[in-house]
Protein backbone atom coordinates (compact mmCIF):
# COMPACT_ATOMS: atom_id res chain seq x y z
CA UNK A 1 0.00 0.00 0.00
CA UNK A 2 2.93 2.67 1.16
CA UNK A 3 4.40 2.08 -2.53
CA UNK A 4 1.15 2.70 -4.21
CA UNK A 5 0.47 5.66 -2.17
CA UNK A 6 4.04 6.96 -3.11
CA UNK A 7 3.77 6.74 -6.70
CA UNK A 8 0.20 8.07 -6.70
CA UNK A 9 1.44 11.20 -4.98
CA UNK A 10 4.59 11.96 -7.37
CA UNK A 11 2.70 11.47 -9.96
CA UNK A 12 0.36 14.04 -7.97
CA UNK A 13 3.46 16.14 -7.73
CA UNK A 14 4.39 15.75 -11.07
CA UNK A 15 1.40 17.10 -12.78
CA UNK A 16 1.00 20.14 -10.39
CA UNK A 17 4.36 21.10 -12.13
CA UNK A 18 3.34 23.94 -15.01
CA UNK A 19 5.30 26.12 -16.94
CA UNK A 20 5.57 29.50 -15.79
CA UNK A 21 2.63 31.68 -16.72
CA UNK A 22 3.39 34.91 -18.92
CA UNK A 23 0.57 37.61 -17.54
CA UNK A 24 0.80 39.39 -21.75
CA UNK A 25 -0.23 37.73 -24.28
CA UNK A 26 1.38 39.62 -26.78
CA UNK A 27 4.82 39.09 -25.00
CA UNK A 28 4.40 35.59 -24.66
CA UNK A 29 6.33 33.83 -28.11
CA UNK A 30 9.06 36.75 -27.01
CA UNK A 31 9.93 35.35 -23.57
CA UNK A 32 9.71 31.90 -24.19
CA UNK A 33 12.88 31.34 -24.82
CA UNK A 34 13.76 33.10 -21.37
CA UNK A 35 11.28 31.07 -18.74
CA UNK A 36 12.78 28.82 -15.83
CA UNK A 37 12.44 25.29 -17.00
CA UNK A 38 9.34 24.00 -16.89
CA UNK A 39 10.28 21.38 -13.80
CA UNK A 40 11.43 24.47 -11.52
CA UNK A 41 8.37 25.79 -11.26
CA UNK A 42 5.46 24.29 -8.61
CA UNK A 43 1.93 25.12 -7.53
CA UNK A 44 1.31 25.75 -4.27
CA UNK A 45 -1.64 25.42 -2.06
CA UNK A 46 -2.56 28.05 0.80
CA UNK A 47 -4.92 27.42 3.60
CA UNK A 48 -6.14 30.34 5.18
CA UNK A 49 -5.51 30.64 8.72
CA UNK A 50 -7.90 32.23 11.21
CA UNK A 51 -6.97 35.71 13.65
CA UNK A 52 -5.99 32.76 16.09
CA UNK A 53 -2.59 31.40 13.80
CA UNK A 54 -4.59 28.27 13.10
CA UNK A 55 -5.90 26.51 10.48
CA UNK A 56 -9.21 27.21 9.39
CA UNK A 57 -12.46 25.22 9.99
CA UNK A 58 -13.22 22.31 7.43
CA UNK A 59 -15.76 24.56 5.79
CA UNK A 60 -13.48 27.22 4.66
CA UNK A 61 -10.50 24.79 3.67
CA UNK A 62 -11.96 23.91 0.53
CA UNK A 63 -11.45 27.67 0.17
CA UNK A 64 -7.71 26.46 -0.18
CA UNK A 65 -6.08 28.65 -2.82
CA UNK A 66 -3.23 27.56 -5.31
CA UNK A 67 -0.18 29.62 -5.90
CA UNK A 68 2.81 30.16 -7.97
CA UNK A 69 6.05 30.51 -6.29
CA UNK A 70 8.86 32.75 -8.64
CA UNK A 71 12.60 30.79 -9.28
CA UNK A 72 15.40 32.76 -10.14
CA UNK A 73 15.26 34.38 -13.51
CA UNK A 74 11.54 34.90 -13.13
CA UNK A 75 10.96 38.39 -14.46
CA UNK A 76 6.93 38.47 -14.14
CA UNK A 77 7.21 41.24 -11.21
CA UNK A 78 9.64 42.91 -12.80
CA UNK A 79 7.69 43.16 -16.40
CA UNK A 80 4.05 44.17 -14.50
CA UNK A 81 6.26 46.38 -12.34
CA UNK A 82 7.64 48.24 -15.39
CA UNK A 83 3.82 48.79 -17.00
CA UNK A 84 2.36 49.87 -13.90
CA UNK A 85 4.59 52.60 -13.83
CA UNK A 86 4.43 54.50 -17.06
CA UNK A 87 1.21 56.26 -18.12
CA UNK A 88 0.93 55.31 -21.71
CA UNK A 89 1.37 51.68 -21.21
CA UNK A 90 -0.95 51.23 -17.88
CA UNK A 91 -3.98 53.05 -20.40
CA UNK A 92 -2.73 50.78 -23.13
CA UNK A 93 -3.00 47.54 -20.75
CA UNK A 94 -5.98 49.46 -18.65
CA UNK A 95 -4.06 48.00 -15.19
CA UNK A 96 -3.23 49.57 -12.28
CA UNK A 97 -0.33 48.79 -9.83
CA UNK A 98 -1.65 49.05 -5.73
CA UNK A 99 1.07 48.57 -3.20
CA UNK A 100 0.71 47.79 0.35
CA UNK A 101 -2.08 45.44 2.72
CA UNK A 102 -4.39 48.22 3.57
CA UNK A 103 -4.77 50.08 -0.46
CA UNK A 104 -5.19 46.54 -1.52
CA UNK A 105 -8.15 45.91 0.84
CA UNK A 106 -9.77 48.87 0.06
CA UNK A 107 -9.40 48.17 -3.69
CA UNK A 108 -11.13 44.86 -2.96
CA UNK A 109 -13.70 46.32 -0.68
CA UNK A 110 -14.63 48.37 -3.32
CA UNK A 111 -14.90 45.89 -5.98
CA UNK A 112 -11.74 46.49 -8.04
CA UNK A 113 -10.82 43.60 -9.99
CA UNK A 114 -7.58 42.03 -8.81
CA UNK A 115 -5.72 40.18 -11.50
CA UNK A 116 -1.93 39.22 -9.98
CA UNK A 117 -0.77 39.58 -6.70
CA UNK A 118 2.48 39.07 -5.92
CA UNK A 119 3.47 38.28 -2.39
CA UNK A 120 6.83 37.95 -0.30
CA UNK A 121 5.14 35.23 2.36
CA UNK A 122 1.88 33.34 3.14
CA UNK A 123 1.17 35.38 6.51
CA UNK A 124 0.76 38.41 3.60
CA UNK A 125 -2.09 36.67 2.09
CA UNK A 126 -4.12 36.09 5.31
CA UNK A 127 -4.44 40.01 5.68
CA UNK A 128 -6.40 39.92 2.93
CA UNK A 129 -9.77 39.19 2.17
CA UNK A 130 -9.52 34.77 0.93
CA UNK A 131 -12.82 34.72 -0.69
CA UNK A 132 -12.10 38.15 -3.09
CA UNK A 133 -8.56 35.75 -3.95
CA UNK A 134 -9.92 32.96 -5.65
CA UNK A 135 -9.37 33.51 -9.55
CA UNK A 136 -6.54 35.92 -9.19
CA UNK A 137 -3.14 34.31 -10.42
CA UNK A 138 -1.05 34.67 -6.74
CA UNK A 139 2.89 34.99 -7.21
CA UNK A 140 4.99 34.26 -3.93
CA UNK A 141 8.73 35.99 -4.70
CA UNK A 142 11.12 37.18 -1.94
CA UNK A 143 10.80 39.65 -0.30
CA UNK A 144 13.81 40.94 -1.26
CA UNK A 145 12.34 41.12 -5.13
CA UNK A 146 9.85 43.11 -4.29
CA UNK A 147 11.66 45.57 -2.33
CA UNK A 148 13.77 46.23 -5.84
CA UNK A 149 10.37 47.37 -7.17
CA UNK A 150 8.81 48.80 -4.66
CA UNK A 151 7.85 52.46 -4.17
CA UNK A 152 7.98 52.65 -1.04
CA UNK A 153 10.67 53.53 1.95
CA UNK A 154 9.63 50.39 3.70
CA UNK A 155 8.16 48.07 1.06
CA UNK A 156 5.23 46.13 2.87
CA UNK A 157 5.77 42.88 0.73
CA UNK A 158 2.45 42.57 -1.24
CA UNK A 159 1.62 43.85 -4.85
CA UNK A 160 -1.34 43.66 -6.85
CA UNK A 161 -1.83 44.35 -10.66
CA UNK A 162 -5.41 45.27 -10.59
CA UNK A 163 -7.83 46.51 -13.89
CA UNK A 164 -8.15 49.78 -14.07
CA UNK A 165 -10.88 50.95 -12.42
CA UNK A 166 -14.02 52.04 -13.75
CA UNK A 167 -16.19 54.53 -11.07
CA UNK A 168 -19.66 53.37 -12.80
CA UNK A 169 -18.52 49.59 -11.44
CA UNK A 170 -17.29 50.59 -8.09
CA UNK A 171 -19.11 49.90 -4.96
CA UNK A 172 -17.89 53.46 -2.73
CA UNK A 173 -18.13 52.88 1.45
CA UNK A 174 -21.42 53.23 3.30
CA UNK A 175 -20.76 55.32 5.72
CA UNK A 176 -19.01 57.80 2.87
CA UNK A 177 -21.67 57.97 0.50
CA UNK A 178 -23.98 58.16 3.69
CA UNK A 179 -21.97 61.57 4.57
CA UNK A 180 -21.51 62.69 1.43
CA UNK A 181 -22.22 66.43 0.54
CA UNK A 182 -22.88 67.95 -2.73
CA UNK A 183 -20.11 69.21 -3.35
CA UNK A 184 -18.04 68.46 -6.31
CA UNK A 185 -14.28 69.09 -6.87
CA UNK A 186 -13.08 70.28 -10.34
CA UNK A 187 -8.89 69.89 -10.88
CA UNK A 188 -7.90 72.06 -13.54
CA UNK A 189 -4.41 70.60 -14.83
CA UNK A 190 -3.47 69.28 -11.42
CA UNK A 191 0.51 67.97 -12.55
CA UNK A 192 1.79 67.74 -9.20
CA UNK A 193 0.94 63.48 -7.78
CA UNK A 194 1.73 64.65 -4.34
CA UNK A 195 -0.92 67.27 -5.01
CA UNK A 196 -3.31 65.28 -6.49
CA UNK A 197 -2.89 62.41 -4.16
CA UNK A 198 -3.59 65.02 -1.35
CA UNK A 199 -6.10 66.96 -2.67
CA UNK A 200 -8.41 63.26 -3.39
CA UNK A 201 -7.27 62.57 0.21
CA UNK A 202 -9.18 66.22 1.34
CA UNK A 203 -11.93 64.93 -1.34
CA UNK A 204 -13.01 62.12 0.95
CA UNK A 205 -12.46 63.93 3.91
CA UNK A 206 -14.45 66.64 3.41
CA UNK A 207 -17.67 64.43 2.07
CA UNK A 208 -17.43 65.32 -2.01
CA UNK A 209 -19.42 63.27 -4.05
CA UNK A 210 -17.22 63.30 -6.42
CA UNK A 211 -13.94 65.10 -8.28
CA UNK A 212 -13.74 65.36 -12.22
CA UNK A 213 -10.03 65.91 -13.32
CA UNK A 214 -9.35 67.99 -16.76
CA UNK A 215 -7.21 66.11 -19.39
CA UNK A 216 -3.88 67.78 -18.70
CA UNK A 217 -3.78 66.17 -14.77
CA UNK A 218 -1.57 63.63 -13.96
CA UNK A 219 -2.99 60.45 -13.78
CA UNK A 220 -4.96 59.98 -11.30
CA UNK A 221 -3.47 56.04 -11.46
CA UNK A 222 -0.07 56.88 -10.52
CA UNK A 223 1.94 55.10 -7.89
CA UNK A 224 2.79 58.39 -6.13
CA UNK A 225 -0.76 59.69 -6.54
CA UNK A 226 -2.63 57.08 -5.09
CA UNK A 227 0.00 56.64 -2.55
CA UNK A 228 -0.91 60.42 -1.46
CA UNK A 229 -4.60 59.44 -1.81
CA UNK A 230 -4.17 56.80 0.90
CA UNK A 231 -6.79 55.04 -0.55
CA UNK A 232 -9.22 57.83 -1.33
CA UNK A 233 -9.38 56.50 -4.92
CA UNK A 234 -11.67 53.91 -3.54
CA UNK A 235 -13.86 55.79 -1.44
CA UNK A 236 -15.33 58.84 -4.06
CA UNK A 237 -15.60 58.42 -7.68
CA UNK A 238 -12.26 60.05 -9.63
CA UNK A 239 -13.32 60.82 -12.99
CA UNK A 240 -10.38 61.08 -15.36
CA UNK A 241 -8.96 63.16 -18.58
CA UNK A 242 -12.16 65.04 -19.00
CA UNK A 243 -12.91 67.72 -21.50
CA UNK A 244 -14.03 70.89 -20.38
CA UNK A 245 -17.36 70.70 -22.87
CA UNK A 246 -18.19 67.47 -20.94
CA UNK A 247 -17.29 68.45 -17.22
CA UNK A 248 -21.56 69.89 -17.09
CA UNK A 249 -22.53 66.58 -17.87
CA UNK A 250 -21.02 65.45 -14.49
CA UNK A 251 -22.80 68.21 -12.50
CA UNK A 252 -26.74 68.47 -11.49
CA UNK A 253 -27.98 70.74 -13.52
CA UNK A 254 -28.49 73.87 -10.80
CA UNK A 255 -24.85 73.18 -9.80
CA UNK A 256 -22.86 77.02 -9.19
CA UNK A 257 -19.21 76.34 -10.33
CA UNK A 258 -16.73 78.39 -7.74
CA UNK A 259 -13.07 78.86 -8.72
CA UNK A 260 -10.54 79.08 -6.00
CA UNK A 261 -8.32 82.18 -6.81
CA UNK A 262 -5.54 83.82 -5.18
CA UNK A 263 -6.42 86.61 -7.36
CA UNK A 264 -2.34 87.55 -8.59
CA UNK A 265 -3.23 89.52 -4.75
CA UNK A 266 0.63 90.65 -5.26
CA UNK A 267 -0.29 92.92 -7.53
CA UNK A 268 -3.58 94.38 -6.42
CA UNK A 269 -3.61 97.35 -4.12
CA UNK A 270 -5.16 97.14 -0.33
CA UNK A 271 -7.53 99.29 -0.98
CA UNK A 272 -9.07 97.13 -4.37
CA UNK A 273 -10.01 94.52 -2.30
CA UNK A 274 -13.39 95.46 -1.70
CA UNK A 275 -13.89 95.34 -5.53
CA UNK A 276 -15.68 93.26 -7.69
CA UNK A 277 -13.93 93.81 -10.97
CA UNK A 278 -11.12 90.68 -12.15
CA UNK A 279 -9.08 93.82 -13.47
CA UNK A 280 -8.72 95.24 -10.42
CA UNK A 281 -6.68 91.91 -8.76
CA UNK A 282 -4.48 92.15 -11.61
CA UNK A 283 -5.13 88.70 -12.71
CA UNK A 284 -6.86 89.47 -15.91
CA UNK A 285 -3.08 90.95 -17.38
CA UNK A 286 -2.32 86.61 -16.98
CA UNK A 287 -4.58 85.88 -18.26
CA UNK A 288 -5.05 87.54 -21.17
CA UNK A 289 -1.61 86.64 -21.56
CA UNK A 290 -2.60 83.41 -21.89
CA UNK A 291 -5.52 83.67 -23.45
CA UNK A 292 -3.59 85.56 -26.05
CA UNK A 293 -0.98 82.23 -26.61
CA UNK A 294 -4.18 79.91 -26.66
CA UNK A 295 -5.74 82.04 -29.78
CA UNK A 296 -2.26 82.38 -31.38
CA UNK A 297 -1.91 78.44 -31.18
CA UNK A 298 -5.50 77.59 -32.49
CA UNK A 299 -4.53 79.89 -35.40
CA UNK A 300 -0.67 78.29 -36.75
CA UNK A 301 -2.96 75.41 -38.38
CA UNK A 302 -3.64 77.98 -40.74
CA UNK A 303 -1.97 79.40 -43.60
CA UNK A 304 -1.02 82.76 -41.62
CA UNK A 305 2.83 83.51 -41.07
CA UNK A 306 3.76 84.06 -37.26
CA UNK A 307 1.60 87.05 -35.54
CA UNK A 308 3.39 89.60 -34.26
CA UNK A 309 3.94 90.30 -30.72
CA UNK A 310 2.19 93.36 -31.52
CA UNK A 311 -0.81 92.13 -33.71
CA UNK A 312 -0.54 89.37 -30.35
CA UNK A 313 -0.89 92.23 -28.23
CA UNK A 314 -3.66 93.62 -29.68
CA UNK A 315 -5.95 90.71 -30.02
CA UNK A 316 -5.46 90.14 -26.57
CA UNK A 317 -6.32 93.13 -25.32
CA UNK A 318 -10.27 92.71 -27.73
CA UNK A 319 -10.85 89.23 -25.52
CA UNK A 320 -13.05 89.51 -23.18
CA UNK A 321 -13.23 87.88 -20.14
CA UNK A 322 -15.74 86.28 -17.19
CA UNK A 323 -16.59 89.34 -14.95
CA UNK A 324 -17.03 87.23 -11.75
CA UNK A 325 -17.68 88.48 -8.25
CA UNK A 326 -15.14 87.56 -5.96
CA UNK A 327 -16.17 86.43 -1.93
CA UNK A 328 -13.30 85.35 0.62
CA UNK A 329 -13.63 82.01 1.19
CA UNK A 330 -15.42 82.11 4.91
CA UNK A 331 -17.94 84.28 3.04
CA UNK A 332 -21.75 82.51 2.75
CA UNK A 333 -21.10 81.15 -1.01
CA UNK A 334 -21.56 77.25 -0.32
CA UNK A 335 -25.33 77.13 -1.60
CA UNK A 336 -25.80 73.70 -2.64
CA UNK A 337 -25.03 72.15 -5.12
CA UNK A 338 -21.64 73.47 -5.45
CA UNK A 339 -18.59 72.73 -7.41
CA UNK A 340 -15.11 74.07 -6.65
CA UNK A 341 -12.21 74.24 -9.78
CA UNK A 342 -8.66 74.23 -8.12
CA UNK A 343 -6.19 75.57 -10.63
CA UNK A 344 -3.08 73.66 -11.25
CA UNK A 345 0.66 74.51 -10.11
CA UNK A 346 2.02 76.40 -12.88
CA UNK A 347 -0.78 78.36 -14.74
CA UNK A 348 -3.53 78.59 -12.45
CA UNK A 349 -7.18 78.33 -13.72
CA UNK A 350 -7.73 77.75 -17.32
CA UNK A 351 -10.33 80.62 -19.24
CA UNK A 352 -12.50 77.62 -19.66
CA UNK A 353 -13.14 77.27 -15.54
CA UNK A 354 -14.31 80.91 -15.64
CA UNK A 355 -16.30 80.70 -18.25
CA UNK A 356 -18.07 77.65 -16.82
CA UNK A 357 -18.46 79.09 -13.15
CA UNK A 358 -19.83 82.73 -15.50
CA UNK A 359 -22.47 80.48 -16.77
CA UNK A 360 -23.00 78.70 -13.78
CA UNK A 361 -23.39 81.28 -11.48
CA UNK A 362 -20.52 80.67 -9.35
CA UNK A 363 -17.97 83.31 -8.18
CA UNK A 364 -14.33 83.15 -7.46
CA UNK A 365 -13.08 82.29 -4.21
CA UNK A 366 -9.89 83.88 -2.23
CA UNK A 367 -8.40 82.94 1.07
CA UNK A 368 -6.68 85.85 2.10
CA UNK A 369 -3.12 85.92 2.37
CA UNK A 370 -0.25 88.01 3.78
CA UNK A 371 1.41 90.75 1.49
CA UNK A 372 3.86 89.49 -0.08
CA UNK A 373 3.13 86.19 -0.13
CA UNK A 374 2.22 85.24 -3.87
CA UNK A 375 -0.36 82.22 -3.13
CA UNK A 376 -0.64 78.80 -1.58
CA UNK A 377 0.17 75.48 -2.81
CA UNK A 378 -2.84 74.19 -4.97
CA UNK A 379 -3.45 71.25 -2.44
CA UNK A 380 -4.03 73.10 0.71
CA UNK A 381 -5.75 75.78 -1.26
CA UNK A 382 -8.47 72.95 -1.97
CA UNK A 383 -8.80 71.66 1.47
CA UNK A 384 -9.10 74.85 2.83
CA UNK A 385 -12.16 75.86 0.41
CA UNK A 386 -13.37 72.14 0.95
CA UNK A 387 -13.96 72.02 4.42
CA UNK A 388 -15.22 75.49 4.33
CA UNK A 389 -17.37 74.51 1.99
CA UNK A 390 -18.70 71.06 4.01
CA UNK A 391 -19.17 73.71 7.03
CA UNK A 392 -21.38 75.79 5.15
CA UNK A 393 -23.25 72.89 3.07
CA UNK A 394 -23.72 71.57 6.66
CA UNK A 395 -24.94 74.03 8.55
CA UNK A 396 -27.48 75.29 6.11
CA UNK A 397 -28.54 71.40 6.70
CA UNK A 398 -28.74 71.82 10.18
CA UNK A 399 -30.55 74.41 9.89
CA UNK A 400 -33.42 73.97 7.65
CA UNK A 401 -34.08 70.34 9.37
CA UNK A 402 -34.49 73.02 12.51
CA UNK A 403 -37.04 75.04 10.70
CA UNK A 404 -39.19 71.94 9.52
C1 LIG B 1 -0.08 77.55 -6.89
S1 LIG B 1 -1.57 78.27 -7.32
C2 LIG B 1 -1.32 78.84 -8.96
C3 LIG B 1 -0.40 79.90 -9.09
C4 LIG B 1 -0.30 80.38 -10.53
N1 LIG B 1 1.06 80.69 -10.81
C5 LIG B 1 -1.20 81.61 -10.79
O1 LIG B 1 -0.69 82.68 -10.81
O2 LIG B 1 -2.41 81.45 -10.96
C6 LIG B 1 -2.59 76.92 -7.63
C7 LIG B 1 -4.05 77.11 -7.44
O3 LIG B 1 -4.36 77.09 -6.04
C8 LIG B 1 -5.47 77.93 -5.78
N2 LIG B 1 -5.02 78.96 -4.84
C9 LIG B 1 -3.77 79.21 -4.43
N3 LIG B 1 -3.75 80.22 -3.55
C10 LIG B 1 -5.01 80.63 -3.39
C11 LIG B 1 -5.65 81.64 -2.61
N4 LIG B 1 -4.95 82.44 -1.82
N5 LIG B 1 -6.99 81.77 -2.71
C12 LIG B 1 -7.71 80.96 -3.50
N6 LIG B 1 -7.18 79.98 -4.26
C13 LIG B 1 -5.85 79.82 -4.21
C14 LIG B 1 -5.90 78.50 -7.11
O4 LIG B 1 -6.91 77.69 -7.67
C15 LIG B 1 -4.64 78.42 -7.91
O5 LIG B 1 -4.91 78.40 -9.28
Amino acid sequence: TRVVTVTVKRHVRALRRRPVQVLHPQEEKKEEVKQPKPSSTKWRVYTPRNSAGGEEQASARSQSLRYDKAVPGDRRLAKVVTIAKSRKFREQHGKVLLEGRRLICDALEAGAMLQTLFFSTVDRLNELPNEKLKGVNLIKVKFEDIQLWSDLVTAQGIIGIFSRPDHTKMSYPVTQQKNSLPLSLICDNIRDPGNLGTILRSAAGAGCNKVLLTKGCVDAWEPKVLRAGMGAHFRIPVITSLEWEVIPNYLSASTRVCVADNCNLHMAQPAKLASTRASDYGWVSCHLERMGKRQLSYDSSSDEEEESDDEETERSSKVSFPELSVHTYCENWAQPPVAIVIGGETHGLSVESLQLAESSGGTRLLIPVVPGVDSLNSAMAASILLFEGRRQLQQKVTFSQRCS
